[in-house]
């Protein structure tokens, strides 16, 4: 039997287990880690997740952070993912700052000083922003796929397709398309068997509320429709930016189904980057024991110490809510 200490996180209810490597043998295989996955993150018979983030305090850099989905895929980069294990980094380190190594790219998070409320937020970098479709992968014989049409999916959206670093494909969409069953389709096509992305991607529909606020809907690759994608909500920033509405440099709010963000997107140097700043809420302690060869968990023990965050973190929710059934006539897309 493994015992698995872990802890459930959350940013915009994009949600995780957090597992400390320390406390896996150390011959725990990758392949264990995606058997633990696909296990845990069962919504019916296991725990329930989105993913887990494998980390470690410590090492080259201040941490580092493996992600994977909840089919038991690795992905390369998770925004939401990146404040929640940066917060237990910088808790671990008590540091103001930290570097965390992900699979492609060492990436900064800080604490950040949010006025209006005592939630714990976080800063995370997201970089690099590549558009070439090798690096998505992407089967396309233009040079960028920004805002184009491509009609094996849709003969009336267009689409930008960008890798920061995971891949996004994302359209900027009316409130009708946004309320349909096209999103799904497209979604499940891209991720299916499939010529043009042979690893998948996410597919974010964006909304445009009005100057300075944008709605998201993701479908995240390995997962399925989520709350929220923190690379796909700054992946969209700067799509909704190259589109003419919004700015660089300039924070961007940007509402999901579980909460809401704040992105400010940089573009200096030819080189582009984003800031993804929102909560990385802990909601309790877990301990699993796990049958590695029957693929079967037991005891399951939850201790609640995060309740006052939680709370407070159901009112900005609550805000987020309000604004989305003002727009769309229902709080949830
Ligand atoms: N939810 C994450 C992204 C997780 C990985 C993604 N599904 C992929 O496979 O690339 C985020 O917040 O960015």
């Amino acid at each position: 039997m493994l015992n698995v200490p872990f802890k459930k996180v959350h940013g915009s209810r994009n949600d995780f287990l957090l597992i400390d490597h320390k406390d896996l043998p150390s011959s725990f295989t990758y392949q264990q880690k995606q058997q633990l996955t696909v296990l845990l993150c069962d919504r019916e018979n296991g725990i329930g997740a989105d993913g887990i983030l494998f980390v470690s305090v410590g090492g080259r850099t201040d941490g580092v952070m493996q992600i994977f989905n909840s089919d038991g895929s690795e992905a390369s980069m998770c925004g939401n993912g990146l404040r929640c294990a940066g917060r237990y980094i910088l808790e671990k380190t008590g540091k103001d700052q930290v570097i965390v190594e992900t699979l492609k790219a060492d990436l900064y998070v800080k604490k950040y000083h949010e006025t209006k409320t005592d939630i714990p937020f976080y800063q995370v970098e997201i970089s690099p922003v590549l558009f070439e479709p090798t690096s998505l992968p992407m089967k396309s014989n233009l040079e960028k796929v920004v805002n184009e049409k491509l009609d094996y999916l849709s003969h009336e959206l267009t689409f930008t397709a960008v890798a920061v670093p995971n891949p996004h494909l994302i359209s900027i969409v009316t409130k009708e398309i946004l309320l349909s069953e096209e999103q799904g389709r497209i979604a499940k096509y891209v991720n299916g068997e499939n010529p043009y992305f042979p690893d998948g991607v996410n597919v974010s529909f964006v909304y445009p509320i009005k100057a300075g606020e944008v709605f998201v809907n993701t479908y995240e690759r390995g997962v399925g429709f989520t709350n929220a994608c923190g690379t796909a909500m700054s992946a969209s920033s700067l799509v909704t930016i190259l589109q003419g509405l919004h700015q660089f440099e300039k924070p961007l709010v940007v509402y999901n189904n579980g909460g809401y963000v704040q992105t400010i997107v940089h573009n200096q140097n030819g080189k582009q980057w984003i800031d993804l700043i929102g909560n990385g809420t802990y909601s309790f302690d877990g301990n699993v024991e796990v049958d590695m060869e029957k693929a079967l968990m037991t005891n399951l023990e939850k201790t609640y110490h995060y309740d006052e965050e939680e709370l407070q973190y159901q009112q900005m929710e609550k805000k987020a809510k309000d604004v989305i059934l003002s727009v769309f006539g229902k709080e949830q897309i």
